[in-house]
């Protein structure tokens, strides 16, 4: 079982990364990304997709035309892990 973050740890991701936002409860990090159409935010999300599965961490994720809205959270530990923050640094990579 994955350790969940403690509570410094997800204020220090949080001041990390700053395009993120960490859930009310604390179990979730959030972004919404908007693109210039659905071609290119479809793009975005099979380059993300192939990064989840690398990583065996996946994203809860919807998408409308050219938004993207994305929220990471570790279902082992109903919660936020570092694996989280992983996949987080690398979507901002890309993005
Ligand atoms: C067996 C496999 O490693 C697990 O089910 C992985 C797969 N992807 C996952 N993704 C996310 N977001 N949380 C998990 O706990 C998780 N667990």
């Amino acid at each position: 079982m994955i350790a969940r973050l403690t509570d410094s740890e997800i204020a220090a991701a949080a001041q990390e990364l700053g395009h993120w936002q960490v859930s009310a409860d604390r179990t979730a990090l959030q972004r919404d990304f908007r693109f210039r159409n659905f071609s290119e935010a479809w793009a975005f999300m099979s380059r993300v997709a192939l990064l989840a599965e690398a990583q065996d961490h996946h994203p809860e994720w919807s998408n409308v035309y050219n938004r993207v809205s994305i929220r990471l959270t570790t279902h082992d530990c109903r919660g936020l892990s570092a694996r989280d923050l992983r996949l987080a640094r690398d979507i901002d990579a890309i993005a």
